[in-house]
């Protein structure tokens, strides 16, 4: 962690780090995956002088290197940069890499835990440095450090940092069943928590209530706090999930149908049922790509 903080404030430190590190490549903002296992895939790890090999095969002086930015660093104390390869042709920096651009929706879900986390948070980086190029207060252009952890308007003194929209998620219960909506736009089938985006000066708990009582008309109550995560949809949320309860007596729903489509009460056995036959289809999924692949 402090290794990343002195990356972070010095500029000269972070380029020998870069030089040294690992390279993810997106190509506007989507990004390069690998395949590995049937029906898996990684994310690719490339080192500073693949990076330009592959930026000299694909026509380019390999002068964007120095625009990769920092997004962690591995258990052997390796940075890690990601970069955006969006002026070259996907298809040869693709085949160059023996990977594939997957867009991030699909990919987030097909890598594992870890990856799908630092892949995540390097879309959202690269795509706050792609949208403050200029200052919102002076029109000027920005600079960014090296590490690409802040950018500092040309013209003034102000330094903006990337910034997260916090959502809150909530699983509501009356004691013997939870609470699950869905928005038109999802799966057909897929039914999930209630969420909404934290409006300007709301505590999560005020956040929380108002969330549900616009969605499905109800008042909760013991809003317990119990995780968080990053979540890279629309883009750069974070997300604060929570347990809540309604009293069994005041449990009648009142859905807002202009933002969900359906709201509705779910058993234990109808959750568990679920939840059998997502595993089954994810199994037969991963089967029948086992299958085309041979
Ligand atoms: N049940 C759900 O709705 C689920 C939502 N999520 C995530 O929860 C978050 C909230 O999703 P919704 O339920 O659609 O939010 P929501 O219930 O707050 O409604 C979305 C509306 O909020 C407004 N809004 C306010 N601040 C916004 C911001 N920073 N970015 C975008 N829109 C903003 C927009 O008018 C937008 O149409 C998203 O990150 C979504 O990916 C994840 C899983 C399930
Ligand atoms: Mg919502």
């Amino acid at each position: 962690m402090r290794y990343l903080n002195m990356l972070k404030e010095n500029d000269a430190a972070c380029v020998s780090a870069l030089q040294n590190g690992h390279i993810f490549l997106f190509h506007h903002l989507i990004p390069l995956l690998q395949r590995s296992d049937p029906g898996t895939f990684r994310s690719v790890a490339l080192s500073y002088s693949e990076v330009q090999s592959v930026l000299h095969r694909s026509g380019s002086d390999g002068s964007l290197l120095k625009e990769s930015i920092l997004i962690g660093c591995s258990e052997q104390n390796q940075a890690q940069f990601c970069l955006d390869v969006g002026e070259l042709d996907p298809a040869a920096v693709a085949k160059e890499c023996k990977g594939t651009f997957i867009d991030l929706r699909k990919a987030f879900f097909l890598l594992a835990g870890a990856e799908a986390h630092l892949v995540a948070k390097a879309q959202a980086l690269l795509r706050w440095h792609q949208i403050n190029r200029f200052s919102g207060a002076t029109g000027q252009l920005t600079h960014r450090n090296q590490a690409g952890s802040q950018r500092v308007c040309s013209s003034s003194s102000i330094v903006y940092y990337p910034k997260m929209s916090p959502v809150v998620i909530v699983l509501v219960s009356d004691g013997k069943r939870c609470l699950l909506g869905r928005q038109s736009s999802f799966p057909i089938g897929l039914y999930s928590a209630l969420a909404g985006f934290c409006d300007m000066g709301e505590t999560l708990e005020e956040a929380v209530s108002r969330e549900v009582a616009e969605e499905v008309g109800l008042e909760v109550q013991n809003i317990i706090y119990s995780s968080s995560q990053h979540w890279p949809f629309p883009h750069s949320s974070f997300m604060l999930a929570c347990h809540a309860t309604v009293s069994s007596a005041h449990s009648q729903l009142n859905v807002d149908h202009l933002e969900l489509e359906d709201a509705r009460w779910f058993t234990e056995e109808e959750i568990t049922c679920a939840l059998q036959v997502y595993q089954q289809h994810s199994e037969r999924q991963m089967e029948a790509s086992r299958y085309t692949q041979r």
